[in-house]
């Protein structure tokens, strides 16, 4: 992008010699076998062009400049790079960067000043020069909150060239044609696409004519939603076969902030047929369809209902003898709030189980307290005081209002049913928002599922096909293995965390593509040693894979530890905002500080796991006296402690306080985490 005009074309000549002939040549090509069994160079004036080849593709790493002084070998040890010397230790203790003194970090000066003729050249929007063209140091550009994260990066990227160790680490983006490389430079072209490994680009295509629907399972960073997003171009050119020309495809997300984010690739892969494409939650989906019924429900906010819960426990009047009656209320009474409502909502609500009679029958997959009949009717009795409380006051809870979505499609009322169905992240979703989504595919052959039950964390998890008849998958579900997003260390380490909280446990092979430093785990007494350790974490991983603080995330139990942390850390200097998931703004260039829940589907490079001081997670368990509830509340904790650490690609460091005795503070093993006192 910095090349000036002469040297471009120059450049672009030497990649089209490599397009004909990439193997060395002695002379302008050579191989550097010392330095990597595939790496090679090209000569091109002052410049070298470094890259690797394997048919069908060829490689482009890096450019770099070779100056009067310096020789070819020279250039090329330099850039080969080491891994990341600080954070590479291994061995488990105290980093340099926990020593107070790292407090005062050294300065790195840029190597060359940030011109404007540079940033134009760059691509760099014009409203951002004066705020760039002043910064002088690394630590300048690394925090410098009001330019976006992307422009940061493209200028640290500029001025710092990575080590090719990282450079190789990178995903391989695609390149149709060469001068689609001009066209880049240009800014005719906003980006490249992704290059999918070949066992993924099967299953954008896979089981499309088959009879049933197709579910994609995998670990987490597997590229389950890259897929899913590859899927809708596979469908819209399969349907454009059939001479289709007004095609409408929907694609689901679990939460608003993947809307976003997948709009984005979405336009990027489609270009105009985009807008063949609705990007919505199950959950707006369910409300559009319902104004569009003519009802405009109010619908209930979380604490409400629980007021509203403890209100219908107190005026329920359970039948039968005295005896009973006593009994059924001490089975109520035994239960936690949250147990009781999840009972009630995945339950009842979520599979309209519309009498008494059904819900005695029920299965209740993942459920691990047995209730006997007894018990079953005094749950279904406070859910029938709930009920009548609810409709007294014309309001209705999200579960209701997706069944009564559901209900509405199911009768065959809405006929504007869409030519596929593509759900992402399906392992949370309510039994009636996936049988809505079942509803609303013309053919169930065009509906795409990918699903984790590992990272289901508001549930605890169902059979498919008692959802719904067409969701039988047999013959037609994969599982991918290869982690794209994480390192091994950062893979491994959260699976072994996660062990006891595992709902599937298909995964056993695991690959990775990454690999980095261990992640690490500090046990600390109070807020100011979190603060200190969160601030040279940062700090340091900032610097040592020169990203910007928009590269950071700290995710949190509650909102109200977010708040307290994203202030502390903004006193520290580290500029850091506390984001809820309707909030959250990927591209601001803060440390963004999120709840474990809404981080759900996102990835950050540096992640930190804290805030768990005063959280109930490590001081008390919910109410409850039976041991399969409690089992049944750590594992689903647990799984969302591993989606939190699973959202870190290169650095994950985890706060867990000292003298915590809750069991989802422990099960750090030190044979997978660096861990000190
Ligand atoms: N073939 C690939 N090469 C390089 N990067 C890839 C490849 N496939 C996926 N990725 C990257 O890996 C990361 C994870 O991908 P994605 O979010 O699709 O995974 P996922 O399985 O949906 O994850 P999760 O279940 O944890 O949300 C993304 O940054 C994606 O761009």
């Amino acid at each position: 992008m910095a090349l000036p005009p002469k040297e471009v074309q120059q450049i672009h000549e030497k990649i089209k010699l490599l397009e004909y002939d990439p193997t060395p040549d002695a002379k302008v090509k050579k191989q550097l076998k010392h330095l990597h069994p595939r790496l090679h160079r090209i000569r091109s004036g002052k410049y070298r062009l470094f890259y690797t080849f394997e048919k069908p593709y060829i490689s482009l790493l890096a450019l770099r400049r070779r100056d009067d002084d310096t020789y070819d070998e020279e250039i090329d040890a330099e850039f080969l790079g080491g891994l990341i010397p600080e954070l590479r230790i291994a061995q488990p203790g105290v980093h340099s960067w926990e020593a107070p003194a790292s407090d005062e970090p050294a300065v790195t000066r840029l190597p060359q000043p940030i011109t404007a003729e540079l940033l134009a050249r760059l691509q760099i929007p014009e409203e951002h020069f004066a705020r760039l063209t002043p910064l002088q140091t690394e630590d300048d550009l690394l925090n410098c909150p009001d330019v976006p994260a992307q422009i940061l990066d493209t200028v640290l990227e500029y001025m710092f060239p990575r080590p090719i160790q990282q450079v190789m680490q990178q995903p391989d983006l695609q390149v149709q044609h060469l001068d689609d490389l001009l066209r880049f430079k240009e800014g005719e072209l906003i980006g490249f696409l992704l290059r999918l490994s070949p066992e993924q680009e099967k299953y954008v295509t896979w089981g499309m004519k088959a009879s049933g629907p197709t579910l994609l399972k995998g670990l987490p960073g597997t590229g389950k939603s890259t897929i899913a997003l590859y899927r809708v171009r596979a469908l819209i050119a399969e349907l454009r076969k059939q001479g289709r020309d007004d095609i409408r495809i929907l694609f689901t997300t679990y939460t608003n902030a993947l809307v976003n984010s997948s709009l984005q690739l979405l336009e990027q892969l489609l270009g105009e047929d985009r807008r063949f494409v609705e990007v919505q939650t199950a959950d707006r989906v369910a409300i559009t369809l319902l104004s569009q019924a003519g009802s405009a429900p109010h619908i209930l906010g979380d604490s409400e209902i629980n007021t509203l819960l403890r209100q219908a426990i107190q005026q329920t009047r359970f039948d039968g003898s005295e005896q009973q009656q006593q009994s059924q209320r001490q089975t109520i009474e035994q239960m936690s709030l949250d147990y009781l409502l999840q009972e009630i909502n995945q339950v009842i609500v979520a599979r309209q189980l519309h009498t008494l009679k059904d819900y005695l029958s029920a299965a209740r997959p993942g459920r691990k307290l047995p209730l006997r009949g007894i018990q079953r009717r005094a749950v279904w009795s406070v859910f029938e005081t709930l009920q009548q409380s609810l409709s007294r006051q014309g309001k209705i809870t999200w579960r209701q209002a997706r069944a009564m979505a559901e209900a509405y499609v199911a009768q065959g009322a809405y006929t504007r049913l869409y030519d596929a169905v593509i759900v992402d992240e399906a392992q949370d979703l309510d039994p009636s928002a996936l049988r809505l989504l079942v509803h609303l595919c013309k053919q169930s052959n065009r509906l795409f599922i990918t699903a984790d039950a590992n990272q289901s964390i508001y549930g605890s998890g169902f059979n498919w096909s008692d959802v719904h008849q067409d969701l039988k998958f047999q013959g037609r579900t994969a599982i991918l293995h290869a982690n794209y997003r994480s390192t091994r260390e950062i893979g491994e380490a959260a699976q072994n965390y996660l062990a006891e909280g595992a709902l599937d446990t298909d995964n056993e092979e695991r690959l990775y593509v990454n690999n980095g430093p261990q992640p690490i785990m500090r046990r600390i007494q109070d807020q100011h040693q979190q603060l200190q350790l969160l601030v040279s974490f940062f700090r340091q991983a900032r610097s040592a894979y020169r990203m910007s603080s928009g590269a950071c995330a700290v995710l949190c139990p509650t909102i109200k530890a977010g708040r307290a942390i994203a202030e502390a850390l903004s006193q520290q200097g580290l500029e850091a905002t506390f984001m809820t998931g309707q909030e959250l703004d990927l591209k601001r260039s803060c440390i963004k500080v999120i709840t474990l829940r809404s981080a759900k589907g996102l990835e950050f490079p540096i992640v930190a796991l804290a805030g768990f001081l005063d959280s109930a997670w490590h001081t008390t368990m919910p109410h409850t006296s039976s041991d399969e509830e409690r089992e049944e509340y750590l594992s689903l904790e647990r799984r969302t402690m591993f989606v939190g650490m699973t959202r870190a690609m290169r650095a994950l460091l985890v706060v867990t306080p000292q003298d915590s005795t809750s069991p989802l503070m422990q099960g750090f093993d030190r044979q997978y985490w660096n861990i000190a006192e």
